[in-house]
């Protein structure tokens, strides 16, 4: 079967630091898939990999068959990063028909949907600039879907948005993922990880702590009750939580009495 994402023993040093070690893994079309990790685990760095932003320092990555480093498979890769900086003297229109030119591409129809579906629309004629935090993610959110890319990679995108175009947000994935598409999210919401991604990659410390769907974890590692789970064990954050939890008792106990 031919992934729309593969990976293939990929890692990324920054000098003599490992920050990624090897991994592997492929997104199947239709397949949202989540990259967790703690803090400095390596999911940026994975992300960026991907999306042919950073080299990798060993590895193989393929969209869509296209080997990345030809410059071909960005078309079909949309990317909303989590601390793009914007544009502030452009207005959100401007911004997009910036995005076409770059493109070569005219996708004005499905922005203009888009824009109406995330109730951006009045805004996207003002200055990004006015924009609100959950305004500038859904911006970005229109600018990596409408060139109808096969892979979407999703940085944190639920992070600033309201219930309400977190739903949208939610139904969006839902249906670019039945067309076919493949989603790869980055993110530290293990709830909505949980709910909504069919398989889940946990990083630790930039090597691969687990692979699988997240019902598929729970039971692997012991019948757990939930992906948190399963990720403060795979991490080993529960170790750290369970002395950290005596650290505080002795320390507020005692001054408590
Ligand atoms: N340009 C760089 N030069 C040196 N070290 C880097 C660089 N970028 C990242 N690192 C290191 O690589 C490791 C992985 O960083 P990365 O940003 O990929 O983690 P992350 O999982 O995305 O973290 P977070 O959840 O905090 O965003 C960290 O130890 C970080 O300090």
């Amino acid at each position: 079967m031919r992934y729309v994402c593969r990976a293939e023993g990929i890692g990324k040093d920054y000098g003599t630091f490992q920050a990624v070690r090897e991994l592997s893994f492929g997104l199947s079309p239709g397949e949202i898939f989540g990259l967790l990790g703690p803090n400095g685990s390596g999911k940026s760095t994975t992300l960026h990999m991907l999306t042919g932003l950073l080299a990798p320092s060993r590895g193989l990555v393929e969209i869509h068959g296209v080997d990345i480093r030809d410059k071909e498979s960005r078309r079909w890769i949309g990317f909303a990063p989590d601390d793009l900086p914007l544009p502030m003297s452009l207005t959100g229109w401007e911004y997009l028909q910036f995005h076409h030119r770059l493109r070569r591409r005219d996708d004005q129809y499905t922005a203009a949907e888009l824009g109406d579906v995330l109730g951006l629309t009045k805004a996207l004629s003002r200055s990004i600039s006015d924009y609100s935090h959950g305004m500038k993610r859904k911006l970005q959110l229109i600018v990596a879907v409408m060139h109808s890319p096969k892979l979407l990679v999703l940085d944190e995108p639920f992070r600033g948005l309201d219930p309400e175009a977190a739903a949208v947000l939610r139904e969006l994935l839902t249906v670019f993922a039945a067309a076919g598409g493949s989603v790869l999210i980055a993110t530290h919401d293990m709830l909505r990880a949980e709910q909504d991604c069919d398989r889940v990659l946990i990083l630790h410390q930039g090597e691969q702590a687990a692979l699988g769907s997240p019902r598929s974890l729970r039971e692997s590692f012991g019948d757990l009750a939930t992906l948190e789970d399963v990720f403060l064990h795979a991490t080993h954050l529960d170790q750290l939580q369970a002395q950290r939890r005596k650290q505080l008792h002795a320390a507020l106990g005692a001054t408590n009495h």
